[in-house]
């Protein structure tokens, strides 16, 4: 593999779980840019944005982001935000194939409504802030060089699976799974 893939798109859409299993697959590194982040700062996510704000968060995140994509070719999963920002989707670019899981409202709400990790989703209606989000992201995500189309009842092997055969018809050198 000569480029990262790098996964984008919304809170619970998979870019953790399906990219480790891509990793997994494909024999190559898995590095996931919020775990990078809370290694670094040794705090969780949750953490850092009630301590210094998300300002600084998304700081934080293009630089891990740029060691990330200037280190081994590998997969790479973003938190959700990362690729709202241009210097992100430009470092992205230069460095790799961005891959947006496209997914909707319904599955990502069924997914990150069990756990209370994700600060942005820490209002008064929750999942009127996920709606929200994925309307304002949902146009710039969509920007990536690949979208694929998650599906609600799609294991995430299953997931991994379809990833790898879309991939392999838009990269022409993709390598073959052992
Ligand atoms: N088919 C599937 N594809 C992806 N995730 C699935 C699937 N089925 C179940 N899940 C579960 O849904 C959750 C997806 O969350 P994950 O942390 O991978 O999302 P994320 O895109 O990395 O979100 P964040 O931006 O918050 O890091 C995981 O708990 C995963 O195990
Ligand atoms: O969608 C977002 O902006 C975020 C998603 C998570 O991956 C984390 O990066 C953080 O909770 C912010
Ligand atoms: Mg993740």
């Amino acid at each position: 593999m000569k480029r990262h893939i790098v996964m984008i798109g919304m809170m619970g859409a998979g870019k953790t779980a399906i990219g480790s299993e891509l990793a997994r697959r494909l024999h190559v590194p898995f590095t996931d840019s919020d775990a990078e982040i809370e290694s670094a700062a040794a705090m969780s996510i949750g953490e850092i944005f009630a301590r210094d704000g998300e300002a600084f968060f998304r700081d934080r995140e293009a630089q891990v982001l740029s060691r990330i994509l200037n280190g081994p070719v590998g997969i790479v999963s973003t938190g959700g935000g990362a690729w709202m920002q241009a210097r992100n989707r430009e470092l992205i670019r230069a460095h790799g194939l961005s891959v947006w899981l496209n997914c909707d409202l319904e599955t990502l709400w069924h997914r990150v409504r069990q756990r209370s990790t994700r600060p942005l989703l820490k209002t008064p209606d929750p999942r009127g802030t996920l709606a929200r989000l994925l309307d304002e992201r949902g146009p710039v995500y969509a920007r990536a060089d690949v979208t694929f189309n998650a599906h609600a009842d799609d294991s995430i092997e299953a997931a991994a699976t379809r990833l790898i055969e879309q991939l392999r018809s838009v990269v022409p050198e993709f390598p073959e799974v052992k």
